[in-house]
């Protein structure tokens, strides 16, 4: 009897790719797959695996080296069982290094050069086409979150209340911005209207995407990831080298004893460590919000300005203009402390931080920094940015963990992102019409995706953005499984 047909294997054939994130508080390793026979600009790639490398980030281990390296094994060892046998070979891998290892680079730029040999020398031990190692820029870290967030395009029910803007002729369509929050730097990255990159070049980051260059304002605040602002408010408090201080960013009841010269070895705070300090210092919380907002904010300066507006540090910022995708630290704090839900008043979430930061320590026994971190972030969106909630669409992503720089980091790096027009419309001019038959057979949550995706095509029509063309393209690709 002949054996069942499958499907021709042709049709199963799939690219991979790997990534390694290697953060400034740990690495993880991303897996993408994408069909192998549609051409590179239309198939869909999607993340098929992760693994989280254990033990902190790469940086951690500049006084030994070799670490780096072996600490990657296992997550690589289970790549290799990930990614089937044959196409080991064509796989590219890359590492790429954020603020951890730029701030070892600034400190010690040989022990980060040993870093990445020990690194270099790990991965080539295994049979994947390795693209190399390096550390990325803070606008190229900004720039890939944001392509990303947008090649996602899984938008979430915040930005139902704001699909008005989309049907709003004077506005036109957008593109969604990236706000991405680690342990050592944090990043916000938008396209807006009024910015054509002039004002402050070093913020502006252009793409050639189907034909038309885009106009990307991006900025990194190195110092500014959740576990260096820490540093930042505890060298605040300590400055006078005191034996004990009583942090309102605590629980009641909590207590720590903390290393003066360890909290003060890095280059976000070295230099601030006060003469003839003790060897230790004794934290205890005291959990006031208010009190802890203050702190947060003495850490961002509002003083001085050269530009027409600035977020903080004297950092130029264009007119928000959203909506915003907010992933990474920005993801777990939120969602830890149940406050994702960006509808709700200002006031209502200060309360529940409130109250969360007054709750006694041993009520809560682990976790001792999301007070701590959530009201960062509530200060850093409010008062660095600007953000006011509810009216600004900031939402956390779902998907939080996974989304970064990755993803736009390997589009950009085999070519996916495409910069130029295809040479005929994506698609015949009847294809639009089906759109709404198409969506309601996948449910709501596809007809909603539908309508946005309308009134981006309107927008198409209106102002020709290339970026959401590519985007449509590859939406309707994909429901239409052509
Ligand atoms: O599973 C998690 N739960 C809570 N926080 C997490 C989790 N995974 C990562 N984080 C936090 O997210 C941040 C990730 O920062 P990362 O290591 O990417 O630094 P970088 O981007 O500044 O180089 C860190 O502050 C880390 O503590
Ligand atoms: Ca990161």
């Amino acid at each position: 009897m002949a054996k069942p047909q499958g499907p021709h294997p042709g049709l199963m054939l799939q690219n991979y790719g790997i990534v390694l994130d290697a953060g400034s508080s740990h690495t993880a390793l991303y897996i993408y797959a994408w069909p192998a026979e549609k051409d590179n600009n239309t198939g869909r790639v999607e993340q098929t695996h992760s693994c989280k490398v254990k033990g902190k980030g790469i940086s951690s281990y500049a006084s030994q080296p070799w670490k780096a390296g072996e600490s990657l094994t296992l997550c690589m060892q289970e790549a290799e069982q990930k990614v089937p046998n044959k196409r080991h070979h064509e796989t590219p891998l890359y590492l790429g290094a954020t603020a951890g290892m730029r701030l070892l680079n600034m400190e010690n730029s040989s022990a980060s050069d040993k870093v990445f040999q020990a690194v270099e020398k790990a991965l080539q031990k295994f049979p994947f086409s390795y693209q190399g190692a390096r550390i990325l820029s803070g606008q190229e870290e900004g720039a890939f979150g944001w392509v990303t967030v947008n090649y996602l395009d899984d938008l979430c029910s915040c930005c139902v209340l704001t699909s008005m803007r989309f049907l709003s002729p004077s506005q036109g369509l957008e593109t969604t911005g990236a706000l991405d929050l680690g342990g050592a730097s944090t990043q916000i990255s938008f396209v807006s209207d009024n910015y054509d990159g002039s004002e402050s070049p070093s913020n502006s980051v252009t793409f050639r995407l189907y034909g038309n260059d885009y106009n990307l304002y991006t900025h990194s605040f190195l110092c500014y990831g959740k576990d260096q602002v820490l540093r930042l408010a505890l060298a605040q408090q300590t400055q006078s080298g005191p034996r004990t201080i009583l942090d309102p960013c605590f629980h009641p009841g909590y207590t720590e004893i903390k290393n003066y010269s360890v909290l003060y070895d890095s280059p976000c705070v070295s230099g601030r460590k006060p003469q003839g300090a003790p060897e230790n210092f004794t934290l205890r919380g005291n959990g006031s919000f208010g009190q802890c907002q203050e702190i947060v904010k003495s850490v961002f300066n509002f003083t001085s300005c050269k530009y027409s507006q600035c977020s903080f540090n004297g950092v130029f910022q264009p007119l928000l203009q959203g909506p915003f995708g907010a992933f990474s630290a920005y993801y777990f704090v939120m969602n830890f402390l149940n406050l994702t839900d960006t509808s709700i008043p200002l006031d209502t979430v200060k309360d529940k931080l409130a109250r969360y930061c007054a709750t006694p320590w041993d009520e809560v026994s682990y976790l001792a920094e999301y007070c701590f971190s959530g009201t960062y972030i509530l200060t850093l969106l409010t008062e660095g940015y600007n953000f006011t909630f509810p009216s600004s669409c900031v939402y956390f992503q779902i998907k939080g963990s996974d989304a970064g720089w990755t993803l736009g980091y390997m589009l950009n790096l085999t070519n996916m992102i495409p910069a130029e027009a295809p040479d005929k419309p994506p698609l015949p001019h009847y294809v639009w019409a089906v759109l709404p038959i198409c969506g309601k057979v996948k449910g709501q949550r596809m007809l909603l995706n539908t309508v946005l995706q309308i009134t981006w095509i309107q927008g198409l029509f209106r102002r020709t953005k290339a970026f959401s063309q590519w985007r449509v393209h590859l939406w309707l690709k994909d429901i239409l499984s052509i």
